[in-house]
């Protein structure tokens, strides 16, 4: 650290160019400035240290910057005397004060140096502790600048050296793309197909075992391994760069631009090591892929298909429960939403497969299943069914027309009701497919964006770049820092919310966490995908981050630890028999597969049982009256209810007994 007198000597140089720069002031703070300049020096020596707060502080360098613009504009020497020999030297001493040894250290002439030229006059307003924290950010923001290659393509140089030759396979759901793409695949001697969801992994994986051909699945959540496999049919995430493919089969690219995945897909494009990719993608995200693929120099060959079967938008709009027909599938965004509807049509006596996000896949292949062989006639589903999955759907019916999307309730866009839509008609079933809503409003607006045109993707996203995981700072400040490091358009960092709020968590209990310090190993915890919003889960890997080098294997989780009831009770539970496996494999565990596959078959049994006996038990009724509430309400409290609780003046009334609140 500098010395202190070197230290008061720049601040008093700074306050005295800071006077000299500063704007013409009207002249009512001229008064008595003398006078304040000495109560100002008598508060400050007498304040209590440890009751300083830093706004506190920074009020003191602007009372100084205010003071001295007078006297300096004056040319009042006992007052410049004054603040030059005291009013400074309080300042020092009590800036220093709110820091600690370590910090102070960061006080170099370098420091000095950069607000000089950097910050000038900062120290007019801001207290040294803030200063020397943004020169501290400056520095990892340099270093960050230095280590990652201003041309993300530059990451995977092994891709890059390799000659590749892309054949983009374009259009609209439902038009045969996918079906192109593995029809190629399948003659590699050595390929591998990415795609957006487990199930489609596993989809994939089937088809492969029925043309015979040896694959190996591969998911962050399971493994089926087959030896001397030809395929490897995986999810996009767990694609080795390091790895030599004949074939690669990049499947719903358009998925590029999501702020929480897509780098995975920007990550493949770029660096997948294979002379034949193929991209599936929507006609939105053509520019950008073809973008992606002109940086890493490669050439490409587009391919584009028209849907199979014709898609038509109905007139009337639809009415339920009276227009339910066998083959409709019934979207919703909730899975509230997803079993109160299901509970309703199974009052009426009719069998509805139910498809939401938190059922684990092989729940949702068996109601697809289950619909496909005629067991159910109807599917009800939220946008888990958009992505690439092959229903026999004859009509889409859009029973809600916008979604809660982790922020504001909005709209559906144009290329969520193409997605969703076009899933009706499937083709060598069906010559058409049919789309609706719930409601002529509803249809209005489908009918609107249907045959809008859906909009390019605009931008790409970008992954952490882990060479910075060596960097000698804490792994929160390089994430932020990182993030906040512009990028050139089209490309955009990923959203770092869900693993800092991991980090956090894992910050709190950091003595207990063997390996913390390890930013390689911290990172493997923090980048489990995980259900964040559900604190068993979080719980649940919390343990494991602290008790991980106690034993060879994981403890195996019990369902005790999950507070929900009923169906989301094992939800939760097969979620974290999924953690066990992710976090184990991560961190190099020795995994009890023969139980964890006992125990994941025993819990979608039980989910299967709920579902097929207890959906009537989710249909919303009014928690006062019990009623059956409309379709899409809302609140949990039906209309006359509410208005019952409106009417009682002067306290709250319980419906239940008829009295007041309060009287
Ligand atoms: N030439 C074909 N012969 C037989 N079946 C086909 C053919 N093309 C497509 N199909 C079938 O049509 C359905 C839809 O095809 P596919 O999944 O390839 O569509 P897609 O364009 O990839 O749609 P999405 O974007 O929704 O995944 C699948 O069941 C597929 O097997």
């Amino acid at each position: 650290m500098v010395q202190n007198e070197k230290l008061v000597q720049f601040y008093y140089l700074q306050y005295k160019e800071c006077a000299a720069r500063l704007k013409k002031k009207n002249n009512d703070g001229k008064k008595n400035y003398e006078e304040r300049i000495t109560r100002l020096l008598h508060e400050m020596r007498n304040v209590k240290t440890t009751k300083l707060s830093q706004p506190h502080l920074e009020e003191y360098h602007r009372q100084i910057r205010n003071l001295s613009y007078y006297a300096f504009r004056q040319n009042n020497q006992f007052a410049i005397m004054e603040i030059r020999d005291l009013l400074m030297k309080e300042l020092v001493r009590l800036d220093l004060s709110d820091m600690r040894p370590e910090e102070q250290e960061l006080i170099t002439v370098k420091f000095l140096e950069f607000l000089r030229e950097e910050k000038p006059f900062e120290i007019c307003k801001r207290s040294i502790k803030s200063l020397s924290k943004s020169y501290a950010e400056s520095g990892i923001k340099n270093q960050i600048i230095d280590m990652v290659p201003t041309r993300p393509e530059m990451e995977f140089p092994q891709a890059l050296e390799m000659k590749r030759k892309f054949i983009l396979h374009i259009g609209p759901t439902n038009c045969g793309k996918t079906y192109q793409a593995l029809e190629r695949l399948r003659e590699a001697q050595n390929g591998v197909y990415l795609g957006p969801l487990r199930l489609l992994a596993l989809e994939v994986y089937e088809k492969m075992k029925e043309y015979r051909i040896p694959c190996t699945m591969l998911t962050g959540e399971e493994r089926i391994y087959e030896e001397n496999s030809r395929i490897i049919s995986s999810t996009v995430e767990m694609l080795d760069i390091d790895q030599k493919y004949d074939v690669a089969v990049i499947d719903e690219a358009q998925m590029i631009a999501v702020p929480d995945r897509g780098h995975s897909w920007t990550r493949a494009i770029l660096g997948v090591q294979a002379p034949e990719v193929h991209v599936c993608m929507s006609p939105a995200a053509e520019k950008a892929v073809i973008h992606l693929i002109s940086l890493c120099g490669d050439t490409c060959e587009t391919r584009r298909y028209e849907r199979k079967t014709k898609l038509v938008c109905e007139d009337g709009a639809f009415r339920f429960p009276e227009d339910v027909q066998e083959g409709d599938a019934l979207i919703v965004f909730t899975k509230r939403a997803v079993l109160d509807i299901a509970g309703r049509l199974e009052r009426m006596g009719v069998r509805a497969s139910v498809i939401y996000g938190s059922l684990p896949p092989e729940i949702r292949r068996r109601q697809i299943r289950m619909f496909s062989g005629h067991e159910t006639r109807v599917v009800v589903a939220t946008d888990a069914i958009g992505m690439g999955l092959n229903l026999p759907v004859k009509r889409i019916v859009f029973v809600h027309t916008s979604k809660f999307d982790g922020k504001n309730t909005r709209p559906l866009l144009a290329a969520e009701i193409k997605q969703i839509g076009g899933r009706a008609g499937r083709y060598g079933i069906y010559d058409t497919g049919y789309v609706n809503a719930v409601g002529q409003e509803g249809l209005d607006y489908i009918k609107e964006h249907f045959d809008e045109k859906e909009p390019d993707v605009s931008c790409v996203s970008l992954g952490f770049p882990q060479v910075l995981l060596d960097m000698d700072e804490p792994l929160d400040a390089i994430l932020k820092i990182w993030k906040s490091v512009a990028t050139e358009p089209p490309f955009e960092k990923i959203s770092i919310e869900d693993m800092l709020f991991l980090y956090e968590k894992a910050y709190r209990d950091r003595k207990e966490i063997d390996g913390f310090e390890d930013k390689h190993m911290l990172y493997r915890m923090l980048t489990c995908s995980i259900d964040i919003k559900n604190r068993d889960i979080v719980t649940l890997w919390l343990y494991y981050c602290k008790t991980y080098t106690a034993d060879a294997c994981l403890h195996f989780p019990a369902l005790i630890m999950c507070s929900d009831s009923g169906l989301a009770r094992y939800e939760t539970f097969y979620k974290m028999l999924d953690l066990y496996y992710q976090f184990s494999v991560r961190l190099g565990k020795n995994i009890d597969l023969e139980r964890l596959d006992r125990e994941r078959e025993k819990t979608e049994e039980t989910i299967m049982r709920y579902l097929a006996k207890n959906k009537k038990e989710y249909i919303q009724k009014c928690q006062y009256c019990g009623s059956l509430l409309p379709l899409s309400a809302s609140f949990r409290i039906c209309d006359k209810c509410f208005a019952e609780t409106r009417k009682s003046k002067g306290g709250r009334r319980h419906l239940w007994t008829g009295a007041t609140a309060g009287g």
